[in-house]
């Protein structure tokens, strides 16, 4: 990774010293900025201080010396003129309100989470919104996985924000030769789509382990971009953002690699693990578990059909046979194909 430009250099700070953190944190810091990396394990800290690596989450990788460590939420975001947030989503309200009261009056946040909150059905653009209103904020999602990205492979994608100078400073700020970042206004489209896409990586793999052909995956995979547009558009998203890299982009690479830990999930399930022993062997963040969870209440709620998101709930949370979901599915009500053509060519 090399520096694409002379832009200015920020205070930049990455609350969660996970595997995505990490890694964007790395990129910010080649791009020479100045990056205080929050994490609150003493142990992996030292690691980054001592051997310049996160060695429990990105072995391999050497850590850039802009990017430096802090156990110190309070100092992290003093100075900071852009925060991203990455934490888990069951983390993220509790992390940010503790930030609050010491970040500078004009810094902007940008969440990197991919989930929904439990109850409150919020994404975290809508909790950034609502504990920082008067600050700028935006997401990042699109097809990223960060072992990828720390090793350096050609990756893209999506800042969303209301504010085209959000987007501009963070397309400038994380752009490298191996990491292009786009821009999109439709900041609900893109964090929804990132946050459910987790659900079918699951169904995804669950069908990878029980051997099922690449037409059934090419179909899953289709039929999961019908269904996950249909619910987020529902709710206010754009269909078009669909199309775009944190849509269908995402879909394809976390339903079709084993590096993304919501497929592994499924494939272990389909394997004959249990729900908590596969989450136990992947030991790191699987957002889709919850979400699907939330996804499946709130469908049910406005009325939306998905049979995807109805049928995984009912083999990980109802013990259902994943034999008896596969006939349902293919023996539901006929449809159009694309939703939004209407009959004229
Ligand atoms: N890993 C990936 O490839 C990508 C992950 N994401 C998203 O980024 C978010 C974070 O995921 P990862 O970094 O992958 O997770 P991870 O499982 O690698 O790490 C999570 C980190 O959050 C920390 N953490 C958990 N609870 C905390 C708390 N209460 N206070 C402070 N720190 C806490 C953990 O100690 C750990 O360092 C997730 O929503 C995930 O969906 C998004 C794109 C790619
Ligand atoms: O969101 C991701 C890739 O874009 C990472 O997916 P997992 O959280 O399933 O590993």
């Amino acid at each position: 990774m090399t520096k694409s430009n002379q832009s200015p250099t920020y205070h930049v700070t990455v609350l969660g010293g996970g595997s995505f953190g990490t890694a964007i944190a790395n990129i910010s810091a080649l791009n020479n900025h100045q990056v205080t990396l929050w994490m609150r394990n003493e142990k992996q800290a030292d690691d980054i201080t001592h051997n310049r690596e996160n060695s429990r989450y990105l072995p391999g990788l050497t850590l850039h010396d802009n990017l430096s460590p802090s156990l110190n939420l309070q100092e992290s975001v003093r100075s900071a003129d852009f925060v991203f947030v990455a934490v888990p989503s069951k983390a993220f309200r509790s992390v940010l309100e503790e930030a609050v009261p010491f970040l500078k009056a004009d810094a902007k946040l940008i969440s990197l989470t991919k989930g929904i909150e439990p109850h409150s059905f919020k994404l975290m653009s809508q909790i950034l919104q609502e504990v920082v209103p008067n600050h700028d904020v935006g997401v990042i999602s699109g097809p990223n996985l960060a072992k990828e990205i720390a090793d350096d492979q050609i990756s893209a994608t999506v800042v969303a924000s209301e504010s085209p100078e959000l987007r501009a400073q963070v397309q400038e700020m994380l752009s490298c030769q191996s990491f292009r970042v786009y821009g999109n206004p439709d900041i609900y489209g893109v964090e929804m789509a990132g946050a459910i896409k987790n659900i079918y990586a699951i169904v995804a793999g669950l069908a990878a382990a029980l051997g099922m052909a690449d037409n059934t995956k090419a179909a899953i995979i289709t039929r999961s971009l019908a269904e996950m547009s249909r619910f987020a558009v529902k709710l206010g998203a754009n269909p078009m953002t669909f199309l775009g890299l944190a849509g269908v982009g995402d879909l394809i690479v976390t339903c079709s690699s084993k590096l993304s830990r919501n497929y592994r999930v499924g494939y272990y399930i389909g394997e004959g693990l249990t729900l908590k022993q596969a989450i136990k062997k992947i030991g790191e963040t699987a957002e889709g578990i919850n979400t699907l969870r939330m996804v499946n209440d709130k469908a049910e709620e406005l009325g939306v059909y998905m049979p995807l998101v109805k049928g995984l709930y009912a083999v990980i949370y109802e013990d259902m046979p994943i034999s008896a979901i596969a006939s349902k599915l293919m023996s539901g009500d006929l449809a159009q194909d694309v939703e939004y053509m209407t009959d004229q060519p």
